[in-house]
């Protein structure tokens, strides 16, 4: 099954990017198919005018909706499917987690919409809700310019998930966030030579003792978890007190 991206902004070329690298190797699989739109292309002044001053007054602009309309039915269609799943990234979207990530590695068909300047007329999001599957989701707790590249964050952490994108599906497994790593974040990573710039590979790790190994990376991403993210840690984890 060939997953289709689409992607609406007023920065097209952002997306070019995601012709290299393993991204790229996908498109050339046909396990994704990547579309990137110029919002631009739907409008129908001199200077193609994406924004208007905000109602009620207040800074900035306001992305108008009628490009997004029409950007919508040329690009998704005019009639309802709720297997079509539309992102709007915006500060005030809900945290992207990996679970949501997780989730939209089954869908079919993913359309980015990437605002910029304040933000998009809201009656194109309410537009979307009655037709698509919606999802308005937030990166981080930080302010970027535009949507475009949490569209590509977002596009990165779900089509590695697709069944077949990746060689070895068991790296997976044992990453941060993944449900095998019980939502733990990922112990230390080391590899040869095993002494470097007078810093050594821990010695469990090369005691070829797999029981004694796999404790000790426990108890790091145990660690780990409870040093820099008590927010995920809503157990003990058998943490030793
Ligand atoms: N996802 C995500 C984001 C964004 C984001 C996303 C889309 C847009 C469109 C326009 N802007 C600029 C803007 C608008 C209003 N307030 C502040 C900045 C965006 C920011 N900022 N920070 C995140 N984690």
């Amino acid at each position: 099954m060939t997953m289709r991206l689409d992607y609406l902004s007023i920065f097209p070329a952002y997306f070019d990017v995601l012709d290299i690298s393993l991204l790229g190797k996908a498109a050339v699989n046909g396990l994704v198919e990547v579309h990137a739109h110029d919002l631009r292309d739907w409008t129908h002044d001199r200077h193609r005018t994406v924004d208007d001053t905000p109602c009620g007054g207040g800074a900035g602009m306001v992305m108008k909706p009628d490009p997004w309309g029409e950007a919508f039915d040329e690009i998704i269609g005019t009639e309802p499917d709720s297997s079509v799943h539309v992102i709007f990234p915006s500060p005030s979207g809900a945290p992207f987690t990996q679970s949501a990530a997780q989730e939209l590695s089954s869908a079919v068909r993913i359309v980015f919409c990437c605002g910029r300047y304040e933000g998009i007329d809201h009656r194109v999001i309410d537009y979307a809700r009655s037709m698509w599957t919606v999802h308005e989701v937030s990166l981080g707790d930080y302010v970027l310019n535009g949507g475009e590249v949490a569209a590509l964050a977002i596009t990165e952490a779900v089509v590695r998930l697709v069944p077949g994108f990746m060689g070895n599906p068991e790296s997976l497994a044992e990453e941060s966030f993944s449900a095998g790593q019980d939502g733990l974040l990922e112990y230390p990573l080391f590899t040869r030579p095993v002494s470097w710039r007078g810093l050594d590979v821990p010695e469990v790790l090369m005691s070829g003792h797999h029981g004694r190994i796999a404790k000790w990376r426990r108890d790091e991403s145990v660690r780990l978890t409870c040093e820099r993210r008590p927010d995920l840690t809503d157990s003990d984890f058998g943490v030793p007190h």
